[in-house]
């Protein structure tokens, strides 16, 4: 999406708008006319009162877009009037892959809006192109929009906002490939290489991805079962994957791998773009040790390709539980240059028994796990894209029993599928 071209307000009549009032209510969707429309007290909800803009930061750049779109959340949230609501936005091609453009409608009672200046301040600053509308309120009813240009016509220039359908498929879920999942291990690849300048740490990353990659050993000779455990945080994946290493004498890996533990943090507080190139090539190294060990021994894996596409996918997918692509949508399809494991075991707890060993735990968790605990709605999501995930699919273990018994379920599952012996027997 060339910025120039989305300046002019014209460009943006094609596309549809959507705003998300919150997560549980069906957002609203509107498009840009020259001719106003019968009925447009649809749009009451969105554009009842107050001043009402919305803004959207286009830049060539992808990775300077992705920043920019973060910086621009921060700030309009730092710069909140009371009584001013921040609401996701976006506008996007109707089923046109990647058109999604991410941005922020917000309602403003105040006079003087310190959300506007700071809008103002950022445009001034640059670098990144913003595109900010605004919306007017007629004698007659109708909405009229304008965008703030720098040409004069430009900002002359109005369009009525007029109803839109709701899309056949959310829109949210148009630019998953290759922004939060990816799926070839040169496209996460890419995304690094185009991040060295700004993230330093962007570099140790990517030689240390070259390095195993270089390391791996590719032969499909004779390999022993490689088991994935996954699930949400405190699911006792640690505690079962330790118990597993020992009972069958397997070697234990991780994704993100140890060699990328220092980088965790850092890319942690990046844009879900750069976020989850960072655990997707983790995932390549981890398979690169998978790959190796397996020669020789059971491979226990502590989270893998599954965690990486469902926590990516529910925080991209954004809305209700059913805004998530169905089963056989091509975002849960596994990479084809990924080392594909034997067995995905999904460890599953009630939520109260997964907040009752949390809390026993007490460890800090990551911002996204952090969500985990506030958003009911999105722990859900999660645990939905795990199991829509093919090829190979998850089986769901009830892992609420004492360690012991979850143990002996899945040595059974695992000794049914291969005639592997706990290390006891050999
Ligand atoms: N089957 C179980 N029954 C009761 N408590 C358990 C069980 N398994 C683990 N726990 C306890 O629950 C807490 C979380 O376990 P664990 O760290 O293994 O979960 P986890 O899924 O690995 O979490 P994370 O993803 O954050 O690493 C720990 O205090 C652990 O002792
Ligand atoms: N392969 C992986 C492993 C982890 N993640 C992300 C998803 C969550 O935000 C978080 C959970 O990891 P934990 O705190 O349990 O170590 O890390 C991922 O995307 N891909």
């Amino acid at each position: 999406m060339a910025s120039r071209s989305l300046s002019r307000l014209a460009q943006w009549c094609s596309r549809v708008f959507m705003v998300e009032i919150n997560q549980k209510t069906e957002p609203i969707y509107f498009s840009l006319s020259s001719k106003p429309s019968a009925h447009n007290t649809e749009l009451g909800a969105l554009f009842g009162n107050g001043k009402l803009f919305s803004v959207y930061a286009l830049c060539d750049d992808r990775i300077q877009s992705a920043r920019s779109h973060a910086q621009l959340k921060n700030t309009l949230a730092e710069n909140l009037p009371p009584g001013c609501e921040l609401l996701d936005s976006a506008a996007f091609l109707p089923d046109i892959k990647s058109s999604l453009i991410k941005g922020f409608f917000l309602q403003d009672n105040s006079a003087l809006s310190s959300a506007e200046r700071a809008v103002t301040q950022l445009q001034e600053k640059g670098p990144v192109g913003l595109c900010v509308f605004t919306y007017t309120r007629e004698e007659n009813g109708q909405y009229l929009c304008s965008a703030v240009a720098e040409e004069p016509a430009e900002r002359e220039r109005k369009y009525y906002v007029i109803p839109a359908p709701a899309p056949q498929r959310h829109p949210s879920a148009l630019n998953i490939r290759n922004s939060d999942v990816f799926y070839q291990m040169e496209d996460a690849y890419k995304v690094l290489q185009e991040c060295c300048d700004i993230i330093p740490e962007s570099k140790a990353v990517l030689e240390l991805v070259t390095e195993q990659q270089l390391q791996s050993n590719n032969s499909h000779d004779k390999r022993f079962p490689v088991v994935v455990i996954e699930g949400l945080d405190a699911t006792g994946k640690t505690t079962l994957t330790c118990s597993l290493q020992k009972a069958l004498g397997a070697v234990l890996l991780k994704s993100p791998p140890h060699c990328l533990a220092r980088f965790r943090q850092h890319f942690d507080a990046e844009p879900p773009l750069i976020r989850r190139a960072f655990y997707a090539l983790g995932n390549y190294i981890t398979a690169a040790q998978i790959a190796r060990e397996s020669s020789h021994a059971p491979v226990i894996v502590d989270r893998y390709w599954h965690s990486t596409a469902a926590y990516a996918i529910a925080t991209a997918v954004s809305g209700r539980e059913e805004n998530l692509p169905a089963v056989g949508s091509e975002i849960y399809e596994w990479p084809s240059d990924l080392l594909r494991p034997s067995l995905v075991l999904l460890l599953s707890v009630s939520p109260e028994e997964r907040l009752r060993r949390l809390t026993h735990r007490g460890l800090d968790k990551t911002e996204e796990e952090s969500q985990l605990e506030i958003n009911h709605l999105f722990r859900h999501k999660v645990d939905e894209a795990y199991k829509k995930i093919q090829n190979p699919a998850c089986i769901v273990v009830d892992a609420s029993p004492s360690p012991e018994h979850v143990l002996q379920q899945v040595l059974y599952l695992i000794r049914s599928k291969y005639n592997l012996q706990t290390q006891d027997h050999q």
